[in-house]
């Protein structure tokens, strides 16, 4: 066994959950240490690539993202895939689909599930479920924008495939579960770079 005596600290109990976790951990050389790791809890989370094939594009959003902020004012409106945290008894997909609605003002009825990721394995307990579908005209319902009642406000983008992707090469797309999306529908061929 690598970690024993394992013991749970609560250093805030907010919007989220935040631990200090205390834990013996025995190194290669078969000492054991007594190590510290903060971990922050949000829950999981869902993010969706919405790409059409006949225009060569895809939906993305743009938000005011305060962690961003923090780090670098100039860059804290931040463009990202449509995302959204899975509540407790929601599955990513029905959250994934609700998110769509809430956000893009796009209804879809399916998504298919590529790939899942630990977001910042070092500090937040968070695995993001990550989906790609197509999606058309047929689909708009409303502007979407995400809910005010929530507090949430983005700008929907419609962008070119080629000029998402130069937004990553740029810099402009900064945001890790964005790229990865946009590189898988890269690779598999998702969608065409001329
Ligand atoms: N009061 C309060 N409200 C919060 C806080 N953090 C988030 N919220 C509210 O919770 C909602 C979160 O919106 P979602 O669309 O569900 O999540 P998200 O912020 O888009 O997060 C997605 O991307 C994150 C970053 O990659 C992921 O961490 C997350 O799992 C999810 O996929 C927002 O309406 C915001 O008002 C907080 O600390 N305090
Ligand atoms: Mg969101």
């Amino acid at each position: 066994m690598k970690v024993k005596n394992i013991e749970h600290i609560t250093l805030s109990n907010a919007w989220a959950n935040l631990k200090r976790i205390d834990f013996d951990y025995k190194f290669k050389n078969g000492q054991w240490k007594r190590l510290s790791r903060e971990t922050y809890n949000r829950g999981n989370g869902a993010a969706i690539l919405l790409f059409n094939r006949q225009k060569q594009t895809v939906i993305l959003t743009k938000q005011f993202r305060m962690p961003i902020y923090e780090n670098s004012q100039e860059e804290s409106f931040s463009i990202e895939v449509c995302a959204g945290a899975i509540d407790n008894n929601d599955s990513a997909l029905e959250t994934i689909l609700r998110e769509v609605r809430e956000e893009t003002g796009y209804i879809i009825n399916t998504a298919n599930l590529v790939l899942s990721t630990y977001t910042s394995p070092g500090a937040l307990t968070e695995k993001m479920y990550l989906f790609v579908a197509s999606y058309d005209h047929t689909n708009k319902v409303n502007e979407g924008g995400g809910l005010l009642e929530e507090n949430e406000e983005l700008e929907v983008l419609e962008l070119s495939f080629e000029r998402a992707i130069e937004m990553v090469g740029s810099g402009e797309i900064r945001d890790a579960k964005t790229i990865l999306l946009l590189q898988y529908a890269q690779i598999k061929r998702l969608m065409h770079l001329s």
